[in-house]
């Protein structure tokens, strides 16, 4: 989890700094009522930006990160790489040259943002008594983080993946505030298939035995077995079916042997040992509580949820600019989906395309494939 360069004492209305782009800052975004019951007394936001606002406010871009990312998407003037390296710094796709960028860890996060493992008034983790969050949440909270900064429209929200679905959520809600969509890897509505794929991980985690209902953070086990099971299936629809063969095939890990016991104890295959490393990555970084909190949020996603219809939610995109980029092989956001979207938009438009034999992940890895359409059709300037 990341650490926090503000101290409690900075926490309070968001600030421009600058000079300091990529470190993570935190601001009071108030007492909130989530959509489906429950009330935090206060939310924090942690988030970073890159950049300079110009004086008309009229070149910020929000960037939203997907299920397990966070506020660190450039490297700035930190000393670590974010995750949008080579699609959002300066002189690249996203240019902090240009644009002021601003990201926020989602509400219910751990790296910096409250969530269930932030601590209630008498200091004890929120843990199982953490609301439950939806992506409408969300973006409801990073509109009052816009407002601290004093943005009132959006040049770009963009995202991908859960990204993706925030960004698109928060253009429907707040439609006048956002000039340009990028919707990357994502959906309007999360799918059947989706919210079985999401139940399987969440049910892994709940099952661990040392989940004990949520409240674990003052027990000295935590429910890593069923987080790492959560981000082993997670993964593998996160790459294509063929990169997973042409890289790994049915090759034995180094010095292990796979088929049948050896001195007693299975070896494992390479892709084993890959899944086994993205596991352990992920519960050396992530909250199985977070985890939980933001897939559920994602299985609620559904862009109509109190509107007439989905076509009716999307009819309030008609001011907005909005382009709908899939992964032509990705078998977790089918690309089927990005087309019903762009289909279903007031001015249908076409649906570009991250050329990449990888899957899902193709939306982190090859975003800058994307870069001569958005060049022209956003950040044309
Ligand atoms: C907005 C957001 O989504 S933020 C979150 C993004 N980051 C993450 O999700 C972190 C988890 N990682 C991923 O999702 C992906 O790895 C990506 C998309 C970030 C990067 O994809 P790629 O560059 O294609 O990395 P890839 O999936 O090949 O993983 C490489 C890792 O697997 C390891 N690996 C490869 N083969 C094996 C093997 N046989 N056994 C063990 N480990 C292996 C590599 O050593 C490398 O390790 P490292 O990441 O610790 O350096
Ligand atoms: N690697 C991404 C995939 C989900 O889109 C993540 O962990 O957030």
């Amino acid at each position: 989890m990341t650490s926090i360069v503000t101290t409690k004492d900075t926490v309070g209305a968001a600030t421009i700094t600058e000079g300091e782009h990529g470190i993570l800052r935190r601001a009071a975004v108030g007492a909130y009522d989530f959509e489906f019951g429950g009330h935090l007394p206060q939310v924090e936001l942690a988030y970073e930006t890159w950049g300079t606002l110009n004086a008309d406010g009229g070149n910020a871009v929000l960037v939203m990160h997907a299920l397990t990312g966070d506020a660190h998407v450039s490297q700035g003037d930190s000393q670590t790489a974010g995750w949008w390296e080579d699609f959002v710094g300066p002189g690249l796709t996203v240019d902090t040259e240009k644009y002021f960028v601003v990201a926020a860890n989602m509400v219910g996060g751990c790296n910096g943002s409250t969530g269930p493992s932030s601590l209630d008034e008498s200091g004890t983790p929120w843990g199982s008594r953490f609301p439950f969050v939806t992506i409408k949440d969300s973006v409801r909270l990073e509109q009052r983080l816009a407002q601290q900064l004093g943005i009132d429209r959006w040049h770009a929200v963009i995202g991908g993946s859960m990204g993706g679905a925030r960004a698109l959520e928060y253009a429907v809600q707040f439609p006048d505030e956002v000039a340009n969509l990028v919707v990357m890897a994502s959906t309007g509505q999360s799918s059947a298939e989706q919210i079985a794929l999401a139940q399987v991980q969440t049910q892994a985690i709940r099952l661990d035995p040392h989940f004990a209902g949520g409240d674990y953070y003052l027990n000295q086990a935590r429910p890593d077995a069923g987080l790492g099971l959560a981000r082993r299936l997670a993964h593998i629809s996160y790459r294509s079916e063929a990169e997973l063969e042409t890289r790994f095939g049915r090759r034995a890990q180094d010095g292990e042997v796979p088929d049948g016991r050896f001195h007693g104890a299975r070896g494992r295959y390479q892709v084993e040992s890959y899944l086994d490393h993205q596991a352990n990555k992920l519960v050396n970084r992530f909250d199985a509580n977070s985890y939980l909190v933001l897939t559920e949020a994602l299985m609620s996603h559904d862009v109509a949820r109190g509107h007439e219809s989905y076509e009716a939610a999307l009819t309030r995109l008609a001011p907005v600019n909005v382009v709908v980029a899939a992964v032509s092989t990705d078998r977790l956001y089918f690309p089927e989906q990005s087309e019903r979207l762009a289909a279903a938009l007031v001015r249908s438009k076409p649906v570009h395309y991250i050329q990449s034999p990888i899957g899902h992940d193709g939306f982190l890895t090859d975003a800058k494939q994307l870069d001569p359409v958005l060049r022209t059709l956003v950040f044309d300037d």
